[in-house]
């Protein structure tokens, strides 16, 4: 698998294990690091008339070095900045001095129109504020192609952040793995393209780095995505129970219920109050629809149909009902043909702020049903206000420590969304389209969720898949977009994902 992201943390863990396992050394990374994005500017921007490459303090800057070098033997026009001095004995000063151009300080940079710029002031390391010069520097990159080594220099690699200010680069060349600031925004406006370049670290040494996080791809999902079995004579394809809310405001668990029916459940029942049967049933074809308004109904739904899993919180109201159903559902089962998941969206969320731990003790029970949430910043902030105000954190890492305290797989919604499992494992999304901003498109999301549970995907999986599909079709649709269009979007999607897993050779 290539879709692990790693920390800068982790990334120097795998430098340090790669260097003990030879046969490159650091310098040796380093060469081949400086070669990718040199190649890069040679390959992509063969008519630039000059190339100015700014070189930092740090190992960043050491490639940088060989950038120059490389592309002064190649016959570019190089010049050169530099902002500190490499320190003695480091990889970086062997780049320095290997490289024979001319330095000039920082501070004096200018460049002409017509030229591009190699940044790399900062990568991994970066500590602090970008200040006085670099800052200056990153004013004078913005109306040129920049070709960023490792990060755009500003931009946390552990979070996305920007450290003050940041380059903006139109092609960034990373080594073995993405980060996270790669993935998490405002970084990865900042990234432009994303080049990935092997410099001769290996599968084996990343897979000993083991890290948590994951680039949310279909590699990491396919193979649990369900395919009916076509030769069987009957098939489990799960049954979806979704929660209406009143009369006025149906369409959401409507929304979810087709989403559902779409992603492969087999049979969809919209739950609805006795005030809304009428205006369900008016719009109701394939999807089944039953009265459920009190929580006795519930139990009994629970009891006779044993649907495999819930959508609750899409136009339902928040309140005791929401917060009472929702724990009806946890205090099921989930072995013996039981009850697979809850997907707690909107209103099911907002429902217990003020009674998290209620719903996170439910969840925690060894064979509850998998509670997956589904929140935007507003919701995760009703339900962990700590995390979500603490500035130290990532959005990955909310998302990693809401979901240890849940009990529950989180999906931090937003345009790079964010799935974590309680066990740590955690993904970021990267094919999300802004089309999908748009009224009743988490309803959609929330639905294809509970399909996935429903057919007995993991909850992690079912998660991450869930997100890909539903960014995937928004992104295929384009402009117009409405979240009725999402559901009928799905199916060219999931042809082509079932048609991928059925040649899949663990398929
Ligand atoms: N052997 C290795 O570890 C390899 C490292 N590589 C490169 O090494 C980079 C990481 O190198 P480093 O850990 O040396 O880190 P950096 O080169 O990113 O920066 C560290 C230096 O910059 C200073 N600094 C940080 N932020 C600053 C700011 N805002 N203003 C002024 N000074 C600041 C720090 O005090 C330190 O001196 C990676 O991004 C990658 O480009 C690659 O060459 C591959 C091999
Ligand atoms: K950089």
């Amino acid at each position: 698998m290539s879709n692990e992201v790693l920390s800068p943390a982790e990334m120097g863990e795998a430098d340090r294990l790669a260097i003990a396992a030879g046969p490159l050394d650091g310098y040796g990374l380093m060469q081949r690091a400086g070669e990718a994005v040199a190649g890069v500017v040679l390959s992509r921007y063969p008519a630039a008339s000059r190339v100015h490459v700014l070189c930092g303090p740090g190992n960043n800057g050491g490639d940088g070095y060989v950038v120059a070098r490389l592309l002064g033997e190649s016959g570019v026009d190089v010049t050169l900045w530099v902002s500190g001095e490499p320190r003695a004995g480091s990889d970086a000063a062997i780049a320095a001095t290997e490289c024979s151009l001319e330095r000039r300080p920082l501070a004096a940079f200018v460049a002409e129109q017509g030229s591009l710029v190699v940044d790399a002031l900062y990568g991994a390391g970066l500590s602090k504020d970008l200040l006085g010069d670099t800052a200056r520097a990153v004013d004078i990159a913005a109306s040129l192609p920049v070709v960023a080594v490792d990060l755009p220099s500003g931009v946390s690699g552990d979070s996305g952040d920007i450290l003050g200010t940041a380059f903006r680069a139109d092609i960034t060349v990373t080594f073995a793995r993405k980060k996270p600031g790669h993935l998490l925004l405002p970084g990865r406006e900042r990234c432009g393209e994303i080049v990935v370049a092997d410099i001769g670290i290996g599968d084996d040494i990343i897979a000993q780095v083991a890290s948590r996080t994951f680039e949310n791809k279909p590699a990491f999902w396919l193979e649990e995505l369900p395919v009916p079995a076509v030769d069987a004579h009957k098939y489990k394809r799960g049954h979806v129970g979704v929660f209406s809310g009143g009369p006025s405001a149906t369409g959401a668990a409507r929304l979810a219920a087709l989403a559902a029916a779409r992603s492969g459940a087999g049979a969809v029942t919209v739950l609805s109050p006795a005030n809304a049967m009428q205006v369900n049933a008016a719009h109701l074809t394939s999807i089944m629809l039953r009265k459920t308004g009190a929580i006795e109904d519930v139990h009994e739904f629970l009891g006779d149909r044993r649907s495999s899993s819930f959508v609750l919180g899409p136009g339902f109201g928040v309140g005791d009902k929401a917060r009472d159903f929702a724990l009806a559902v946890l205090a099921r089962k989930r072995q013996e043909g039981g009850v697979e998941g809850l997907v707690l969206d909107a209103d099911g969320i907002t429902s217990f702020r003020n009674e998290a731990s209620t719903l996170f003790d439910a969840a925690s029970r060894p064979d509850a049903p998998a509670l997956v949430m589904t929140p935007h910043e507003g919701e995760f902030g009703r339900l962990f206000p700590d995390i979500a105000d603490d500035k130290s954190l990532s959005k990955l890492a909310k998302a990693r420590a809401a979901a240890a305290r849940a009990n529950a797989t989180v999906i931090y919604k937003g345009a790079d969304t964010v799935i974590a499992a309680p066990d740590g494992s955690a993904a970021i999304n990267s094919n999300g389209a802004r089309w999908l901003a748009t009224a009743g498109s988490g309803d959609v999301l929330a639905g294809i969720i509970a399909a996935l549970l429903a057919q007995g995907m993991r909850a992690f999986q079912a998660a991450c898949a869930a997100v890909w599909i539903h960014a995937e079709a928004g992104r295929r649709f384009g402009p117009g977009l409405i979240a009725e269009d999402l559901p009928l979007a799905l199916v060219p999607v999931l042809r082509e994902l079932v048609e991928a897993r059925q040649k899949a050779p663990t398929g």
